[in-house]
């Protein structure tokens, strides 16, 4: 990743010091993305780790103190809190600010950031498509965006001058960026990430219901299939819960649809219907093939790509 000719942003606040924001300082010193980062985490505990690891250039006790003067300030908490958080920060913002967010829901945080913030402060939400079941200050490091995609959401009324930074700032980081509608960008999430989260903590919770999964049996006997699901189903539950709470309809409807199809299939299952069961995985499998061909998947191994039984 080469280094940027010079920082864009003269000074970063983040808000929140977990896996997204550690990973974004890192990956900002990294490329020299910023002249100075400036930090605030709620609990003293989290404040005192970052100072011992040396995360953000400074950590102040209020977020007021951190994003005073800040070119540019980034809400790294759970989605639940980004309304309460924009409340607490508004008086203390710079006037021609940038203030973004990583939240995994858009439209719920617009709706409660948007509100508190001043005239003549710009507002681009942005959500990085990566991350990890890790959570915390310890546990971000700067290769987390590479190749991965962020979405900042735009509109006719986004300073377009403040949105071409956050995308500079971003592939920066490594990122390749996109643009996007808020309501559209909650349904894609929906399917792609909110409602495959919530179906492996379900699938982890029914193994643990059989009371096979802390007798090991379940880890001893699975391949890599459940394993991921174990790994999904790791991750934070403040965060998840929020997720959930905050894109309802979105995820209701996904989650409707995925009920009727799992119908279906139990029905195919119990009346011997093959040729049910046979097309619908040819089809998903057709789904993956075109994922792979199109480079659409950096981690996919190269070996069975060929294989069309
Ligand atoms: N983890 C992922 O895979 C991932 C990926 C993309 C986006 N996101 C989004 O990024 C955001 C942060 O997620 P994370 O994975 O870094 O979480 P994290 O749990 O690692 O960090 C969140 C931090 O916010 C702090 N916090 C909570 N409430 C607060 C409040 N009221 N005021 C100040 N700080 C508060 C927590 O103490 C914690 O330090 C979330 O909105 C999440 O939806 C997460
Ligand atoms: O890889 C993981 O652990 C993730 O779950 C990352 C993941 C995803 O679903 O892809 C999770 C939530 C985010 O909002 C973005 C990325």
């Amino acid at each position: 990743m080469s280094a940027a000719d010079q920082p864009i942003y003269g000074r970063v606040a983040l808000i929140g010091l977990g896996l997204i924001a550690s990973s974004m300082f890192w990956g900002m010193k990294r490329a020299g993305l910023a002249g100075e980062v400036t930090g605030y985490a709620r609990s003293q505990e989290t404040r005192d780790t970052a100072r011992k690891i040396g995360l953000c250039d400074q950590v102040f006790d209020s977020a007021q103190e951190a994003v005073k003067d800040a070119d540019l300030v980034v809400l790294c908490v759970p989605v639940g809190v980004m309304g309460a958080v924009a409340k607490d920060i508004a008086p203390a913002l710079k006037p021609g600010a940038t203030v973004t967010d990583v939240g995994s829901v858009k439209r719920q945080v617009i709706d409660d950031v948007s509100p508190h913030l001043p005239t003549g402060v710009h507002f681009v939400p942005a959500h990085p498509l990566a991350g990890t079941e890790h959570s915390g200050p310890e546990s971000g490091f700067a290769e987390l965006f590479d190749n991965r995609w962020c979405l900042l959401i735009t509109d006719a009324e986004t300073d377009r001058t403040a949105a071409d930074n956050l995308a500079r700032f971003w592939r920066g980081l490594g990122s390749n960026v996109d643009e996007m509608e808020a309501d559209h960008h909650d349904l894609v999430l929906a399917v792609t990430s909110h409602t495959p989260h919530l179906i492996a903590y379900t699938m982890v919770g029914v193994a643990d219901d059989l009371r096979r999964v802390s007798e090991s049996e379940v880890i001893k006997y699975s391949a890599s299939g459940f394993r991921d699901f174990t790994r999904i189903a790791a991750s934070d539950p403040t965060m998840w819960r929020d997720v959930f709470l905050n894109n309802k309809d979105a995820t209701l409807e996904i989650l409707g649809r995925f009920t009727e199809e799992l119908f279906a299939l139990q029905r195919a299952i119990r009346q011997g219907d093959g040729d049910h069961l046979h097309d619908y995985f040819t089809r998903t499998r057709a789904i993956r093939r075109g994922i792979i061909e199109a480079g659409q998947d950096t981690d996919a191994p190269d070996f069975g790509r060929g294989s069309a039984s």
